[in-house]
């Protein structure tokens, strides 16, 4: 098939990423359609995307990624913050940092009171479940037997049980599964961990689909335009090994192409804002002025302590030690590098929170500076910790737009992060709160000098900090947006379908209406999975009316 100029199938899936290889394996499961997804990345062969300890040099690399940096923002200092994005056989889902995290159940209740029924918690419960094989089983919350495994986070270091008391000492409940019937408090951290290896999208869904004879990927394949006879979408063109191809969709094409890319594409198809489109001598097709508007992120700020004494990823970086425990890891699933240094998560609320919490804090046991050693060659490191403030509930929202009609060109990301009083008030009041946990007595072994913001840093400061080294927790979602029938932002319909065409959907992050209180693949993962049961019910309707249709005389 390689070779191939023209393929054809039911549904052509544009992008391998958390939702396409979710909707792969799902649409395949019916034997009697064709599957096909186009994958601009390669197969994910570079064991560290299955070392668990791996993720964080994954990142520094960006080997798998499709190199993206915002605009630079003066609200950061004038920089222009990377955004990574997997570019890769799983998309971001090979390349991310494995925690699992449903949100809140107020998120999905705000989708549904917004006009798209069918998407509240109680709608999306069961396609959460349905997705997870959560190691404590199958509950009345949980799921059990998915494709995807979740664990609790195993790493051992006192440090956690020290932060875990502190958060007690300084009157923040405990919650034994936020993905649960609690999101709120201090809470064991979850990932999509299995046998040790990284749970991907691509390992766990797409290479069990691909098993299957109607379920075909080809990598190396960039789509480059959406194909329209009329307002009806017939396909996509693609770029495959130097040779331009087309994949024809008897049903539908999907897009899946993630936050950036998706609208990138609805855009170079003339769906969008006319006068952006304008700009680039592109044609309106469908006037829909939300396509790439709606841009929501999760900003990030550290306060990064030095460790009083040397932990236990210290001890194990010494390059004989972290040499044994990554082979082990990725050749039994066994050992020190099937975690990653850290596991307590809390969520929390700010001065300016409403009804749920608007920050999210991840500790990470090591500093991010942390490199193999070995004495007299390579002197160790210093170690460290962070506290990883996140604002969960941004109000700032940005923009994704094009920089040329060159569909290979690079879109322009502008993420207007600390736009708003309210989001500079949140990441504020999130660091204080670290500051004060630090202050606890059960932290006071391990707390050595306050390398960042400073011991003694007054809000200006924090504030100054926050603005010189935030990042982005790579959550960018909400460019494609569903939304009700009256909102005239709305992209798609509750549906995920494209407003104003036909045989066209979108199923990724861009799909998501706003952004929910935590990580966000468990919950495009649980958009992809009632994708695979909306679509499956159009084309059952469709069947039904047609054989319902009186046959000609
Ligand atoms: C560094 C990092 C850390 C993260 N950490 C976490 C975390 O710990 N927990 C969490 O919940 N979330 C995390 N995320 C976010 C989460 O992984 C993503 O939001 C999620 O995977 C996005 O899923 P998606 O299906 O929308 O897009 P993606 O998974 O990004 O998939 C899109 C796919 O489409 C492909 N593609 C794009 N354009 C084209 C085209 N034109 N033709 C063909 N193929 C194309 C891409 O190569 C990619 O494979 C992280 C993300 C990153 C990058």
């Amino acid at each position: 098939m390689a070779n191939e100029e023209r393929i054809t199938a039911d549904y052509v899936i544009v992008g391998a990423g958390s939702a396409g290889c979710t909707l792969a394996y799902r649409l395949s499961e019916d034997p009697s359609v064709e599957v096909v997804v186009l994958e601009a990345g390669e197969w994910d062969r570079d064991p560290l995307i299955h070392i668990p300890i791996g993720w964080v040099r994954i990142l520094q690399q960006r080997k798998h990624d499709w190199m993206y940096f915002c605009e630079p923002e003066a609200a950061v200092d004038g920089r222009g913050i990377e955004c990574a994005r997997g570019k890769v056989v799983g998309g971001s889902s090979s390349t991310n940092a494995m925690a699992w995290v449903r949100g809140n159940r107020r998120d999905f209740d705000d989708w549904a009171a917004a006009g798209l029924a069918g998407w509240g918690y109680e709608d999306t419960l069961p396609y959460f479940k349905r997705h997870e094989r959560w190691e404590g089983g199958e509950s009345a919350l949980r799921g059990g037997s998915g494709p995807i495994g979740v664990k609790n986070c195993a790493y051992e270091d006192p440090l956690l049980d020290a932060f875990k008391a502190a958060g007690a000492a300084a009157g923040h409940p405990w919650t034994d599964d936020y993905n649960g019937a609690v999101q709120d408090g201090f809470a064991t951290l979850q990932m999509n961990i299995a046998g040790g290896h990284r749970a991907s999208h691509a390992t766990h869904c797409l290479r069990p689909a691909l098993k299957r004879a109607n379920c075909r990927l080809l990598t190396g394949a960039q789509v480059t335009s959406v194909d329209f006879d009329g307002t009806t979408a017939t396909g996509v063109t693609f770029r495959h090994r130097g040779t331009e191809k087309v994949a024809v969709a008897a049903r539908e094409v999907i897009l899946a192409g993630g936050v950036i890319n998706t609208p990138q594409l609805l855009m170079l198809a003339g769906i969008g804002d006319p006068e952006a489109l304008g700009r680039h001598g592109i044609a309106t097709r469908v006037p829909l002025p939300g396509v790439g508007a709606n841009l929501q992120d999760h900003l990030s700020s550290v306060v990064m302590v030095a460790r009083r004494e040397p932990g236990p990823f210290h001890r194990m970086m010494r390059v004989d030690r972290i040499a044994g425990a990554v082979a082990s890891a990725y050749l039994l699933g066994k050992g020190f590098a099937t975690e990653v240094p850290g596991g307590v998560v809390a969520f929390l609320k700010s001065s300016v929170a409403t009804d749920r919490p608007d920050i999210q804090v991840m500790l990470t046991a090591a500093p991010i500076t942390a490199e193999p050693y070995l004495e007299p060659f390579k002197k160790p490191f210093q170690d460290a910790f962070a506290l990883r403030v996140v604002t969960i509930q941004p109000e700032g929202r940005g923009t994704v737009a094009l920089a040329s009609a060159d569909p290979l060109a690079k879109p322009l990301i502008r993420q207007n992060f600390l736009s708003t009083e309210r989001d500079r008030r949140a990441i504020v009041d999130g660091v204080k709160m670290m500051k004060d946990i630090l202050a606890e007595a059960p932290m006071a072994p391990f707390v050595g000098r306050e390398l960042a913001p400073g011991a003694d840093a007054s809000e200006a400061d924090i504030l100054a900090h926050v603005r010189a080294s935030a990042i982005t927790l790579h959550h960018p979602c909400g460019t494609a947006a569903m939304g009700g029938d009256g909102d005239p932002m709305a992209v798609l319909d509750g549906a995920l379908r494209v407003r104003g065409v036909d045989r066209l959907r979108v199923v990724d992050g861009a799909a998501m209406p706003r952004i929910t209180c935590g990580n966000i693949n468990a919950p495009i993962t649980m958009m992809a999975e009632k994708a695979a049961d909306l679509i499956r019910a159009a084309a059952t309707a469709e069947a039904t009316v047609a054989s319902a249709a009186p046959v000609a005389a």
